[in-house]
């Protein structure tokens, strides 16, 4: 149960996989090593980490797709949480969008007229126009994945999980498909987000990522790529207590009044786990090594022109030449 005693949409419980890689002793890999983590509804949370740190396993448990060795994965009574993957071709068993409908749907009884208005329905929230009988092997790889958004998005699931869905698009799919993903959640839909892109992971709401198949960070995108997050205690990067290390991984990027204008930035969990800092957050550092005041902790460029707005006195905006 969460605070507010509604169950959460998915809840993990000391969730373990070990995959068996041999058959002598000693022959398993564990993937996953007691994560403990509830996901409310309607929450975006981006799910982060370096390659082989567990994302994948984790996105398998929570689909129900991979057994837990030990502990225990539960999504809330009624709930439907439908998987896009990165690569739709396995994921589609029909050979045309319209077979792949009725597939996808057999279990609904549905008729034709019912399943043609539906198709339409979900490629228009794709911004695709397709005829019916489109084979999937005419598409192009931008296209599949769009069709497949559009397919799992037509069982109307509670929630999606996305892992690494966007890898192989280019960014103008990309950022179709982010925009379909957000207008979901923006209409309540639990969305999770598996990527490598940080840009991608800073419009969350909550960023989880794993190291080694543990939870090394719990928080807001602010606090992940700016520092001052709270961090789990299962880190495994973080030295041992009482380092300086340790301290500054556990310290404020933010100056009494909050704004974190004037502070040294201190290493963000982002930067400990060896992943890029999007662009913005680049800048912001990069300006501030350079001395220039820098308010807040702007994650896009529209923040990014806020804060300096705000940092600029007044009288010292416009450049002179
Ligand atoms: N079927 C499997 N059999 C054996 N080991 C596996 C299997 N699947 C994953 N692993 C191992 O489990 C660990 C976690 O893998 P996983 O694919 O979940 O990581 P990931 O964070 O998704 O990685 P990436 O970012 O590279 O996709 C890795 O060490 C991987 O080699």
């Amino acid at each position: 149960m969460t605070n507010s005693g509604i169950p959460p949409f998915l809840s993990l419980q000391q969730a373990t996989v070990h995959f068996s890689t041999g058959t002598g002793t000693g022959t398993s890999r564990q993937a996953l090593n007691g994560i403990t983590l509830d996901i409310r509804q309607g929450e975006f949370v981006a799910l982060v980490g370096p390659n082989g740190s567990g994302k994948s396993t984790l996105a398998s448990v929570m689909l129900g797709l991979c057994p837990l060795s030990r502990g225990n994965c539960m999504l809330q009574e009624g709930a439907l949480l439908r998987g896009v993957l990165q690569q739709p071709d396995t994921q589609v068993l029909g050979d045309t969008i319209e077979e792949e409908l009725a597939l996808t749907r057999a279990h609904l009884g549905e008729s034709a007229e019912q399943l043609e208005s539906l198709r339409e329905a979900a490629l228009r929230k794709v911004g695709l126009r397709l005829p019916a009988d489109t084979p999937f092997s005419a598409l192009s790889g931008g296209q599949r994945q769009l069709v497949n958004l559009a397919l799992a998005l037509s069982l109307r699931p509670s929630g999606l999980l996305l892992d690494e869905a966007t890898a192989m698009l280019d960014p103008h799919i990309r950022e179709q498909v982010l925009a379909v993903v957000a207008t979901a959640h923006r209409e309540g839909m639990t969305v999770i987000w598996i990527t490598h892109r940080m840009e991608e992971a800073a419009a969350a709401d909550r960023i989880i990522a794993l190291e080694a198949g543990k939870i090394a960070f719990d928080g807001t995108p602010e606090a992940f790529f700016y520092g001052s997050g709270v961090e789990s205690t299962q880190l495994v990067t973080v030295p041992a207590a009482g380092s300086s290390a340790a301290v500054q991984s556990r310290g404020t990027s933010e100056d009494a009044d909050g704004s974190g204008a004037n502070s040294p930035d201190p290493q963000s969990a982002c930067e400990r786990l060896a992943l890029e800092l999007p662009f913005v957050v680049q800048t912001v550092r990069a300006l501030r090594r350079r001395g220039l005041s820098v308010s807040g902790r702007p994650l896009f460029p529209e923040q990014l022109a806020v804060s300096l707005r705000a940092s600029v006195p007044a009288g010292t905006g416009g450049a002179s030449r």
